[in-house]
């Protein structure tokens, strides 16, 4: 499949013609060394057979092949280790660039959503909003400059790095360090400087001798995509997504910012409440909702905390009656939200409701309103409390777009469901039901 470059118009193939060609696309010369060709290992071999091997072989082979990306056009170089290999696109999104560390099938789909990639945008919407500043206990954060409304965009970003979930299963620790090593040496200059300072930043003078090794830096933050479909279980096309801009928010269990990976696989940013200036910009590496005992561990064991979370939720400066109570609340909210979603349920009152929607508010989960709202709405509607049923899917349609964006799936079927209140399903489905 070929692609059009944006800047030149000029036809990028896939396949890297030969150097020097006279189709205008240029190499750099990178250090051979710096490239590197493993060879199965015994993990993938068991998982994938003979034709890992053979690929593996074949790259062993191959590996004087050009070693360096064209700097237009996708590039499958010849550095693998079993049957994940180095993608490269270096004029992707306005040059920025994409490099990716997966298998053959998953680079053929990111080539075809490159047109979506190069649509999106990559800037901070104003720079003047907020600073980077040292967050105590947290290292580097973004923290507002100004009082910041609800609903205002603070950024928009393309991936420049994507790799595939399963090498962490199938690859060697030390293979997987030089794969994903030698995809970052190739991206762009400037990208991979971008790239390259969340290897030290915010590490304390002690820390800062180790530095994140990349895959720390994947694995600390909450980014990932399926370049499957989703119906297909056998599937597996997970990847972990890196925006190296978006990298500075640090995590709250109650944010003020809900960020979402868009159609174009660009990582936007939202204010999701008022946010006084000099309050830091959190977003929640984890699902807010689960219980606070989880959350503290998940995010030590699988977002690179060193310690268990300690933000507000997760602590309530030590006031155990505070923490009890959100504990409760949380664990209503989910009780509630199954019934809700249930439309067969028998127990979902007005009252029960109502409740709902103040716990929301009081356990602060601004970040993520629009699932809630948007149950809330339909079981008003079952009820045929068509007032409410609207107020709250208005408020689901205005909260999946600071939380999903306005061309989401949620946001078009709410939109439908608020512009016709009485003409959806879901009107009186409780009371026709109940034969009333
Ligand atoms: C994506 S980075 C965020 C930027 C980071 N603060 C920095 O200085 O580069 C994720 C890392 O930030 C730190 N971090 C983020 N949120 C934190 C929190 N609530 N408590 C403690 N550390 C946090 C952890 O070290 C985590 O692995």
């Amino acid at each position: 499949e070929a692609d059009v470059s944006p800047d030149t118009g000029a036809k990028a193939k896939a396949d890297a013609p030969a150097a020097g060609s006279s189709e205008g696309l240029a190499y750099e010369a990178i250090e051979k060394a710096d490239v590197y060709t493993g060879n199965a290992t015994a993990e993938a071999a068991k998982g994938a057979g003979a034709g890992v091997a053979a690929k593996a072989a074949k790259a062993a082979k191959t590996v004087n092949a050009p070693v360096s990306p064209p700097v237009q056009g996708w590039w499958e170089s010849k550095t693998c280790s079993g049957a994940y290999c180095v993608y490269t696109n270096l004029r992707i999104a306005q040059g920025r660039g994409l490099v990716m560390v997966s298998k053959f099938s998953d680079y053929q789909k990111m080539e075809r959503v490159e047109d979506h990639i190069n649509k999106g945008d990559n800037r901070f919407e104003d720079p003047s909003l907020f600073a980077e500043t040292e967050v105590v206990d947290k290292g580097t954060g973004l923290t507002a400059s100004k009082n910041l409304r609800r609903g205002k965009n603070l950024m928009s970003w393309s991936p420049v790095l994507v790799v595939h979930k399963d090498l962490f299963k199938d690859v060697k620790k030390k293979d997987r360090r030089k794969l994903l090593e030698a995809a970052v040496g190739f991206l762009p200059d400037e990208t991979r400087a971008k790239f390259d300072r969340q290897r030290t930043q915010g590490l304390s003078a002690g820390e800062g001798r180790k530095r994140r090794s990349i895959e720390d830096i994947l694995l600390g933050a909450p980014w990932e995509i399926n370049l499957g479909y989703e119906d297909r279980a056998e599937d597996h096309a997970k990847h972990y997504v890196n925006y190296p801009e978006a990298a500075v928010l640090g995590h709250d269990c109650r944010p003020n910012v809900a960020a979402y990976i868009d159609n174009h696989l660009a990582l936007r940013a939202t204010v999701a409440r008022r946010t006084q200036a000099g309050e830091e910009l959190t977003i929640s590496y984890i699902d807010p909702l689960l219980a606070r005992n989880k959350r503290q561990k998940w995010v030590q064991k699988h977002r690179g905390l060193n310690k268990p979370c300690g933000c507000h939720a997760c602590t309530a400066k030590g006031s155990a009656e505070e923490l009890l109570a959100s504990d409760e609340r949380v664990k209503e909210l989910t009780e509630t939200l199954a019934e809700l979603k249930n439309h067969d349920s028998k127990t979902v009152t007005e009252d029960k409701i109502d409740r709902f929607l103040a716990l929301l508010d009081e356990e602060r989960l601004h970040a993520k309103l629009a699932e809630g709202y948007e149950y809330a709405a339909l079981n008003y509607n079952y009820l045929g409390l068509d007032v409410k049923a609207k107020k709250y899917a208005d408020l689901a349609v205005q909260a999946g777009i600071i939380e999903g964006g306005i061309d989401s799936n949620d946001v078009v079927a709410n939109r439908i469901f608020a512009s016709d209140i009485k003409g959806h399903w879901s009107h009186r489905f409780t009371l026709k039901r109940r034969g009333q």
